[in-house]
């Protein structure tokens, strides 16, 4: 099974698992209150569904606490919790109001499992409760009229749309928080803690597949000096021109990072040492040879840098990080404008 981590996942777990606490301790009430009720009037198939759906509510209440896997037990408690329902609702000895159950199930669909699973599982179970319903007020002429019907059906319909527009509108804006939380707003580059979270990914899918894993630094040479002779928001066009080249000299899968001021992490998947030696090379002489004109002048800049491979350099993007950054530092003592490379500095391509 596929391990990594889906950030929106991650970001809904604490709300979920309350929301679904509150439900288990109120169903624990509820479970209470209609066994009992149930008992007293002789309805004991119901009354034993109360009581084993209130015993299961404190198992998974015990069981969510530390688990790992809340969206399985969410599944694993929702669909014999609406079984239950469903199956009160069919109970000939039930009243007509436990159909009003039944508004509940949009709601906490969608609060508990996301839009598409939430509207599927809502449309399932209120398509069977409309079922049961007219089949057990087929003979009550009162209740098969239009009015009350499509009063019953229309105020279903609007919540299950209120549940599933608030549900999509919600996830929508939490992923733009999200992009906006993981990218560098200058150049549109992923920011440092983007880097850091696809690096585990990568890390992960490295050691299942045994595949290599690289960064390089990128540091853009005499970068004050753009500043000081042509301004600041001159300094600012060329950041974002530097991180236009990046992009196109990258694969999809690559992860360019803007890790403060003029200094870049790339994560290079799949690629080991040399082969991101090739590509800190292409983007050296793509970034030397493509100058940039702003208001007539004529910006031409270079990078340095240095290249570390997971495992060799280290295991953490720290480590990584630290060791590409005493290689580019060489490489800015060399003369700039140039890559060192992983474990053989000897081997730094010199330019001019
Ligand atoms: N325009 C602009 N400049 C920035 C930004 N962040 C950092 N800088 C500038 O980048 C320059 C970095 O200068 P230094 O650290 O001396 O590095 P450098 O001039 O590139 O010299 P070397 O790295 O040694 O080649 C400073 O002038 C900072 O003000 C930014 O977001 N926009």
């Amino acid at each position: 099974m596929d391990s990594y981590k889906d950030p929106l996942k991650e970001l809904a777990r604490p709300y979920r698992k309350a929301v679904l606490k509150a439900l288990l301790v109120l169903c624990v009430i509820g479970a209470t209150l209609f066994s009992a009720m149930n008992l007293m009037r002789g309805s004991y198939p119901l009354a034993f569904v109360e009581i084993a759906m209130g015993i299961y509510s404190i198992i998974v209440y015990r069981a969510i606490r530390n688990t790992r896997h809340l969206e399985r037990w969410i599944i694993a408690y929702l669909i014999p919790f609406f079984t239950a329902m469903v199956f009160a609702m069919a109970t000939p000895r039930a009243t007509s109001a436990v159909h009003a159950w039944v508004l509940l199930i949009p709601i906490i669909s969608h609060l508990l499992m996301g839009r598409r699973l939430g509207l599927a599982v809502s449309v399932f179970y209120m398509g069977i409760a409309a079922v049961i319903f007219v089949y057990r007020h087929l003979d009550q002429p009162d209740m098969m009229q239009a009015l009350p019907i499509t009063n019953i059906a229309v105020i279903s319909l609007c919540i299950l749309v209120f549940s599933h527009v608030y549900e999509v509108t919600r996830e929508t804006s939490e992923r733009q928080l999200m992009k906006l939380a993981q990218t560098d707003p200058l150049t549109g580059l992923a920011n440092r803690a983007r880097l850091s979270d696809v690096f585990e990914q990568e890390k992960q899918r490295a050691r299942r597949y045994s595949s290599p894993v690289s960064v390089l630094i990128l540091d853009l040479d005499h970068f004050k000096d753009v500043n000081d002779n042509h301004g600041h928001e001159t300094g600012d066009l060329t950041l974002q021109h530097v991180a236009r080249i990046f992009r196109e000299c990258l694969r999809a899968t690559d992860v360019a990072a803007r890790l403060g001021g003029e200094e870049f992490g790339i994560l290079l998947s799949n690629t080991n040492s040399r082969q991101a030696m090739e590509v800190a090379e292409k983007i050296r002489i793509a970034v030397a040879s493509t100058p940039l004109t702003v208001a007539n002048n004529v910006i031409r800049v270079t990078l340095s840098g240095g290249v570390a491979e997971l495992g060799t350099d280290g295991d953490t993007l720290r480590e990584l990080v630290r060791e590409a950054d005493i290689r580019l530092y060489k490489a800015k003592e060399d003369g700039r404008n140039r890559i060192i490379p992983a474990l053989s500095p000897s081997t730094a391509t010199a330019n001019t």
